[in-house]
């Protein structure tokens, strides 16, 4: 079956910094994927990438079939429109470290504005998604907060159901947690655990390794803009083959 996700050899640089030099990996439909490495080496850049918010500089792309941001006629590639990579990039949904919600619109006008503007929702229709999707990740009685009267967890959970408001078949998650404050960490995790428990393809950076061991039914370890190794996480985290792993995972666990 097409994988979700097909990185093939991608490099990415800003003018002379190489940032990412060949990643090639894939993941599954209704995988799980933690991607982890140092600061800097390029695991931010790859999501971007793969949502085609940042445009490669060689290698291939995919996802779910379809090359990202390009279309490919015999060996050449043809940049796509901006309406084109738009309509691609509506079915990835990614969640940042700092939730970037709308500071003057209340948690449910968040989470309403895409499914309507974008995609062409009924408001009605698209107010019951979002009072729907509200309650799964625990704040149905939030509905009509603005984010400055929401925890960072609680802005962080309306980030995640306004990215499901558009019916993702992909999510991304930039280090979701790495802003919260610790005792907010787990609210967060447990509505990302329900959602790999539902079948999400989900692609996560993290450096939250209990979530990786227990969730992910992949771990990538990168460094230096490479793919060095990955497998099963509690496999990988017992006994990591590559001994930049291990210096990492060392400094880590
Ligand atoms: N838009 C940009 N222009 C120039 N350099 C950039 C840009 N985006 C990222 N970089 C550089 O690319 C390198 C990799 O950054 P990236 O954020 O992808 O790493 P990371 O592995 O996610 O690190 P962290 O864990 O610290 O977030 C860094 O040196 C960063 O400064």
């Amino acid at each position: 079956m097409t994988p979700m996700v097909a990185a093939q050899s991608v490099g990415k640089s800003f003018g002379a910094l190489h940032v990412l030099n060949g990643v090639s990996l894939e993941v599954a439909r209704g995988e799980v994927a933690c991607l982890i490495g140092p600061s800097g080496s390029g695991k931010s850049t790859f999501l971007r990438c793969v949502n085609h918010l940042e445009r490669i500089n060689s290698g291939r792309l995919y996802v779910d079939g379809e090359l990202m941001g390009y279309r490919e006629r015999g060996d050449k590639l043809y940049e796509l429109s901006p309406k084109q990579a738009a309509r691609q990039r509506r079915d990835i949904g990614m969640v940042f470290q700092h939730f970037n919600l709308f500071p003057h619109r209340t948690a449910l006008e968040n989470i309403v504005e895409a499914p309507i503007l974008v995609a062409g929702k009924p408001r009605a229709e698209a107010v019951e998604q979002a009072r729907d999707l509200l309650d799964q990740v625990g704040l149905a009685d939030r509905a009509d907060h603005y984010p400055s009267q929401l925890s960072g967890g609680q802005q962080q959970r309306v980030a995640i159901a306004r990215a499901l408001a558009m019916e993702p078949k992909l999510m991304l998650f930039d280090e979701p947690t790495s802003a919260l404050d610790p005792e907010l960490v787990g609210d967060v995790l447990a509505v990302m655990r329900r959602l790999a428990a539902d079948g999400m393809t989900m692609l996560v950076v993290t450096h939250e390794m209990g979530f990786a061991r227990e969730v992910a039914d992949q771990l990538v370890f990168m460094d230096d803009g490479r793919v060095v190794e990955r497998g099963n996480p509690r496999e990988m985290l017992a006994n990591p083959q590559h001994e930049r792993t291990q210096a990492f995972l060392a400094k880590l666990l």
